[in-house]
């Protein structure tokens, strides 16, 4: 079967809507988590009703947004190699399917968590969830630049802006706790 020429422009537009659409979804699912297991910090009869209204927001979120998204990004993908077979002998595109099945796993991992938090047995920390919450969008650069850059794969450079993020975002989320931890200090002090 022969495509028609306008087949992979169509199997691309869809491949970067699905992706866009996947990536908000694994965004807001582990916020949504980082929410879920501060729960604990509210009044005791607030929490219950906090959980439960969270469980539902992930579950909606996954089962309606995240993981449709995952399936027209994947599908569109398939259907672009379909098209041109011959980015499958190339080293970036090789490059980018592993960084893919990490986003794969990284995609399971959360149902594994989100049924963790359901169940209340999630030992994970907010701060452990933020940390988390930073893997995609590693994944979304690295892939986003071997899309871009193909063949001319700029690998000295790319690692230093990769080393930079990691610094940059490792010291936000510290940041971040420390402050947390000073505005409780002082909420408790004060009384408020
Ligand atoms: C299932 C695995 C995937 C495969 C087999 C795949 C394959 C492809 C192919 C063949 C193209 C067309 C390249 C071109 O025409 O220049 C493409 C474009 C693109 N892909 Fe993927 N992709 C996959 C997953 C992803 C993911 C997870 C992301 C985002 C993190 C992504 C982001 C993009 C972007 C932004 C483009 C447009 C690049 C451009 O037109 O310059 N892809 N993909």
């Amino acid at each position: 079967m022969t495509l028609p020429p306008e087949a992979y422009l169509w199997f691309k537009t869809l491949h970067i809507v699905g992706v866009v659409v996947w990536f908000a979804g694994l965004f807001y699912l582990v916020r949504l988590f980082i929410y879920h297991v501060e729960t604990a910090e509210l009044a005791e009869d607030l929490q219950q009703p906090f959980r439960d209204q969270y469980s539902l927001m992930e579950k909606r979120l996954a089962n309606i947004i995240t993981t449709p998204g995952m399936v027209v990004a994947v599908s569109m993908a398939i259907g672009l190699l379909v098209a041109q077979p011959s980015w499958l002998q190339q080293g970036w595109m090789h490059a980018k399917l592993g960084f893919v099945a990490g986003l794969l796993a990284y995609h399971v991992a959360c149902y594994r968590l989100m049924g963790q938090l359901q169940a209340g047995t999630c030992r994970l920390s907010g701060k452990q969830l933020r940390a988390l919450n930073e893997l995609p969008t590693l994944l979304l650069v690295i892939v986003v630049m071997l899309v871009v850059f193909k063949s001319q794969f700029p690998t000295g450079a790319a690692t230093w802006f990769i080393v930079a993020l990691v610094v940059f975002m490792a010291a936000s989320i510290q940041f971040y706790a420390r402050w947390r931890r000073l505005r409780a200090e002082a909420q408790a002090v004060t009384g408020s």
